[in-house]
């Protein structure tokens, strides 16, 4: 427990949720997956736990990732999802409930952004102010955003892929597409299926993406060994897979995402753009960390790009800071009274 009256910040994500408690930093970072027991309708897991049992529930089970795209698809889960993260950082028993802020992707709907107010202050927020995930990647990636100067975020999370150019603390301008870490584990999937004739699930796909995965050729092939199913026989099989493959395999999400890098940068003003030219484009999340994503995306837009310090986190911890400077951000952030 942290004390009676601990401020916090969430950054909800598609597929983890990380919290900052204020003057305490991150203190917790877990996958966004709830098992349930569909006979009792009661949470069996939350968590790292529960991600565990994705693809290996029996019947009566359910391991469900309550948010798709960035943003909320299942609003019961979302919200016993929250109430669990934020009893475990901050107890059970406030005076005072919390202050809490809760990143969105830029491109949500008045009702997505309802549903996360509603959703968080059911979970026990006194008060609950939203952040567009661009602003807080860079504030947690230590761009000093209030200066006239351009930036250029690109944050790929699971569900989204968010592109905006900032500069005086305010977007000029963005896209948010929904190709992101999720799409490229499809996609492998998607291609074992075709190239192999082979079955295999989203936890194998995600481990050969990070392990095998890349967006531009390496000096050296990778190969990994990877075990799924014989579509036409039914069986268990092992074969080896090369990062070259992985190339074909990702090529249209990679494509897309840097389509809509380049597609931000043609309709940025001109004096921003020379900034982001000088100073180069800052890649954020854990989909930035897939092999050679800034080395393609460099060529494409012809800008140097770098991906942030702990690039996972930098969101989480940019909330994190915006909650230290609540009393100056009140006017501007988007906020909601709890209602109990
Ligand atoms: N080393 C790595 N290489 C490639 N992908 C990675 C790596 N590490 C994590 N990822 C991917 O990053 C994605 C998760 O990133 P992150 O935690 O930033 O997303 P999120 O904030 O939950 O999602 P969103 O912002 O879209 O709601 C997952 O798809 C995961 O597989």
């Amino acid at each position: 427990m942290f004390g009676l009256n601990s401020d916090i910040g969430i950054d909800l994500g598609t597929a983890s949720v990380l919290v900052f408690v204020k003057n305490k930093g991150i203190v917790l970072q877990e996958p966004s997956v709830v098992a349930i027991d569909k006979n009792t309708n009661s949470i069996l897991a939350v968590g790292q736990e529960a991600r565990r049992m994705l693809g290996r529930t029996p019947g009566n089970i359910v391991a469900i990732r309550p948010l798709k795209d960035g943003v909320i698809s299942d609003y019961e889960v979302t919200e016993k999802m929250l109430k669990y993260f934020i009893n475990k950082t901050v107890g059970k028993k406030w005076i005072f409930k919390p202050k809490i802020i809760v990143c969105v992707p830029s491109g949500v709907t008045e009702v997505e952004k309802r549903a996360v107010i509603d959703a968080t202050n059911e979970a026990g927020a006194k008060m609950t102010y939203l952040i567009e995930e661009p602003i807080a990647a860079a504030i947690g990636a230590g761009l000093d955003i209030a200066q006239p100067n351009g930036h250029m975020i690109v944050d790929i999370g699971g569900g989204t892929t968010d592109v905006a150019v900032i500069s005086l603390g305010g977007i000029v301008v963005s896209n948010s597409i929904k190709v992101a870490g999720d799409k490229f584990d499809e996609a492998i999937i998607r291609y074992m299926r075709k190239k192999h004739n082979i079955m295999i699930g989203e936890r194998t796909a995600e481990e050969m993406k990070i392990t095998i995965g890349g967006a531009y050729p390496r000096e050296k092939y990778e190969v990994m060994n990877v075990r799924g199913r014989n579509l036409v026989s039914g069986l268990p099989v092992n074969i080896e897979v090369t990062s070259e493959e992985m190339l074909e395999a990702l090529e249209e999400s990679i494509m897309t995402i840097a389509d809509s890098v380049h597609s931000v940068l043609e309709k940025t003003p001109p004096e921003l753009a020379s900034d982001i030219a000088d100073q180069g484009i800052i890649m954020t999340g854990g989909g930035a960390l897939l092999w050679g994503l800034d080395k393609m995306i460099s060529k494409r837009c012809g800008i140097p790009v770098r991906v942030a310090e702990n690039a996972v986190s930098c969101v989480a911890k940019g909330t994190g800071k915006a909650l230290e400077s609540l009393h100056l951000l009140e006017s501007q952030l988007k906020g909601n009274k709890g209602r109990r």
